[in-house]
């Protein structure tokens, strides 16, 4: 028999219970019991699934309340400074959590850790802080316990690790490490620790154990080579150990890499093989495996869509003979897809029929896995369910005939763009868009899709909710308002909801981050505007205020980025397309009056492709397509954008070229350190550098914000800065909103008061 795993597995539950058990848990409607209950029980329905699916070896510690790079921090006490006294001195369940979740959350006074893009996914993780003072150790026991309860169940597992070189390689060295020191400074001590543990998961059973090393997909992983041979030269080489699975995935690894990891004594890599033919092709250059178990990658952990069977089964083929042992697996852990392609009966059935979801695909693992060991004949009947070419009808001849006569004709006609003088003050104050998505909101929304209301009432509620964000704007006094984004359930979604050539689903959850989950759009063919999709409600904003409002539509690379996209023609073809649809929705504002239009590109950092040779390409697209999006407008006419993430040092020159007059870009967690990129590079536009965090409960403190305004001042001209939070405040309340709002305008007030303007 062929054996069969995977890398991991959703764990939000099919009805995002471990969403409601943590904020339930944090509003105090619940205690640490409650919560520990429904993990328990979620981590059960994963394990048992994956067994009655049959799945071989099935992967344990994949489970986590917030995000899995804290929970391996946590666990070797790699914890920053400023939690460290409540983080030692948790003696009980609840103040165990209330520690770890202070990192992940803030407090009052503490500000949370980072949080930025794991690799080139809408997933988020919390960074480590690292310093030369840091002492790891094994400081908890949360592989050890999950892999009990397992086997308390009657299911072996595999515990599956962050591995220790792309731990260090994301963690960043903390405010007092000093220049030039390294979180991988701290390998040796480090791979001290995973060896005690090890040893402890050997002693309590465990076979085999997972060490996640997706960095050896980036450039950065590849150049780390003597790291990754010492690393797994020494785990390799210690005495009592599960066997050892070093898991690959985002890409290939190359073959200096995996030459490296042949070398050492773990007895099982894992490579993707689904991301392209490279995995295979380096597989070939090292003459395989030898007697090492190849854990192969074949069914895409990534997008929604049905394996080709038979180019699977022909891959795996071509690889059996390349080590000593083969075993079926997903390309990457299933985290990046929803669940269950089964809760969405009301999907049209000629788009379902080519989609599987993570059960779905885990019963591709085992078809495959079968398959291979019994002869095609075995499955032959399920096997030839491949999903075959598109039909006709995802054509859309009439876009394709507009993009091609549009060729390259995207040059914006721009004069007096880049003078921010004369037009709004300096330091001008405005916001990323949303506003509170308050419950009434959401319970509007979940009665207009449910029929408890019709179209009119729900119209009436979300004007209603317009005009109490344009009164309180005003109040607030800032510069250039917005409508709020009341009527959108979520940036992506709500557009795909109205383009053709998009379907959306009804349960289809993925986590972005903490308990906060998406429910990414299929882009399945090509994509049209029908009609106007957001001028009623920016119009009727507009019709309230003398004040500017800000239309807000999101960008083309976005709308991909966030959204599982077909796979048979470049992503740039398919960008072209959303763009010329938001060309037309620009051009339609426009004609309403609206003089401010904000495309959204917060994913163009997080698309960059993880290696180099691939950049330029990518980046040629996303300008491209944003400018197809954007450069019909008169030169009046303001284009603003939003990018989220920070780390634009190897970017600006897309910025530049995008053409947008104003940026606002994510800044606040990550102290201000992409002004610097972007001035020592000659950025010359305006931009908003984010002067607090939204993804924190905390209310930033007008000289908080000052000194934030005074620090980008010293980069930036005043014409240039604009003042706003670092990206929409839609997950924040209104108690924490209105103060830190009114907190920005009068640090902006009193900043340009010392400018004399
Ligand atoms: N796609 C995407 N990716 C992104 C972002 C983003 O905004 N969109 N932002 C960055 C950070 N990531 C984020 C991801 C999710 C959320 C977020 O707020 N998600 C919401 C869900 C948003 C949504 O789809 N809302 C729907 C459905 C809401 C819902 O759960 N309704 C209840 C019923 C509610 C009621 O009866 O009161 C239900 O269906 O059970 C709506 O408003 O219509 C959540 O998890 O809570 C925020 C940021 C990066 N990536
Ligand atoms: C994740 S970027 C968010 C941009 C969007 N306009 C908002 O304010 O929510
Ligand atoms: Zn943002």
């Amino acid at each position: 028999m062929i054996p069969t795993t995977v890398h991991g597995y959703p764990r939000i539950g099919g009805d995002r219970e471990l969403k409601r058990a943590c904020e339930s848990y944090w509003d105090g409607r619940s205690g640490a019991a409650d919560l520990d209950a429904v993990a328990a029980r979620l981590r059960r329905e994963v394990w048992e699934s994956l067994r009655d699916a049959g799945i071989g070896t099935i992967p344990s510690n994949t489970f986590s309340y917030y995000d899995h790079v804290l929970d391996n921090a946590v666990l070797f006490g790699l914890v920053p400074e400023r939690f460290r006294a409540a983080f030692e001195a948790a003696d009980d369940r609840e103040s165990e959590l209330a520690a770890y979740f202070a990192m992940a959350r803030g407090t009052g006074d503490l500000p949370p850790m980072e949080m930025t893009k794991w690799f080139d996914t809408n997933y988020h993780y919390l960074v480590p802080e690292l310093s030369p003072a840091t002492r790891p150790r094994l400081a908890g026991g949360k592989p050890l316990s999950e892999y009990t309860q397992a086997k308390g169940l009657g299911v072996p597992t595999r515990p599956v690790l962050v591995g220790p070189l792309t731990f260090l390689m994301l963690a960043k060295p903390a405010a007092d490490a000093p220049e030039g020191w390294r979180p991988l400074n701290l390998l040796d001590d480090l791979l001290a620790c995973y060896s005690e543990l090890l040893d402890r998961l050997s002693a309590v059973g465990a076979r085999s154990v997972q060490l996640d090393e997706p960095i050896l997909a980036s450039d950065e992983g590849r150049a780390e080579l003597p790291a990754l041979e010492h690393a797994y030269g020494r785990l390799g080489a210690q005495a009592r150990r599960p066997e050892l699975l070093v898991s690959t995935y985002f890409g290939a690894i190359g073959a200096q890499a995996l030459e490296v990891l042949k070398g050492t004594g773990v007895e099982q890599i894992g490579l993707d093989l689904a991301s392209g033919p490279e995995g295979v092709a380096e597989l070939a250059r090292v003459s395989g495996l030898g007697d090492k178990t190849l854990v192969a990658g074949v069914v895409d952990g990534r997008n929604v869509w049905r394996a080709d069977m038979p180019g699977k089964l022909s891959t795996l083929g071509s690889v059996l003979g390349l080590a000593g042992r083969v075993e079926v697996s997903t390309s990457c852990s299933l985290l990046h897809v929803p669940i269950d392609l089964d809760a969405e009966p009301g999907m049209d059935p000629a788009v379902r029929e080519r989609l599987a979801f993570a059960k779905q695909k885990v019963d591709e693992v085992v078809l495959l896995g079968r398959a291979l060991s019994e002869g095609d004949g075995a499955a032959a009947a399920e096997l030839k369910a491949a999903r075959g070419s598109a039909p006709a009808s995802f054509t859309n001849s009439r876009v394709r005939a507009r993009l091609e006569a549009l060729g390259g004709a995207t040059t914006r006609v721009g004069d007096g763009r880049r003078t921010v003088a004369g037009k709004e003050p300096v330091l001008a104050t405005t916001t990323i868009g949303s506003f509170p998505q308050t419950p009434e909101v959401r319970r509007a929304r979940a009665d207009h899709r449910a029929g408890r209301i019709g179209d009119g009432e729900y119209e009436r509620l979300m004007r209603a909710e317009i005009d109490r964000v344009i009164k309180l704007q005003e109040d607030i006094g800032l510069d250039v308002l917005v409508h709020g984004e009341p009527e959108r359930n979520d940036m992506v979604q709500y557009f795909a909801e109205q383009l053709d050539g998009y379907a959306t689903t009804a349960n289809g959850w993925v986590q972005s981050y903490g308990s906060r989950c998406v429910r990414p759009p299929i882009l399945y063919g090509d994509v049209s505007r029908p009609e106007p999709m957001t001028v009623d409600w920016i119009t009727y904003a507009q019709s309230r205020t003398d004040r500017p409002v800000k239309g807000m539509l999101t960008g083309p690379v976005t709308m991909l980025a966030w959204s599982f996209v077909r796979d048979d023609q470049p992503l740039g073809d398919t960008a072209r397309q959303v763009a010329l649809a938001l060309r037309d929705e620009i051009a339609d504002l426009e004609k309403g009056g609206i003089r401010h239009i904000q495309v959204d590109e917060a994913a163009l950092r997080e698309l960059l492709p993880l290696r180099e040779e691939s950049r330029a390409d990518y980046l040629a697209w996303a300008v491209e397509s944003f400018r197809l999006a954007t450069s019909g407008v008169a030169a009046s006419t303001r284009i603003h954008t939003h990018m989220c993430y920070s780390e634009f040092g190897r970017i600006v020159g897309a910025i530049e070229a995008l053409d947008a007059d104003v940026t606002s870009v994510e800044a606040a967690r990550s102290h201000m350190e992409l002004v610097g990129d972007l001035s020592a590079k000659g950025y010359r536009r305006a931009i908003g550098p984010g002067v607090y965090d939204i993804h924190s409960p905390r209310v930033p403190s007008v000289e908080e914000i000052e000194a934030s305004l005074r620090s980008a001042l010293r980069a930036l001209s005043p014409e240039q800065l604009w003042v706003n939070p670092d990206c929409g405040l839609k997950t924040r309340g209104y108690a924490e909103v209105e103060p830190a709002l009114r907190n920005l305008v009068e640090a902006a007030r009193r900043v340009r008061a010392e400018l004399g303007r």
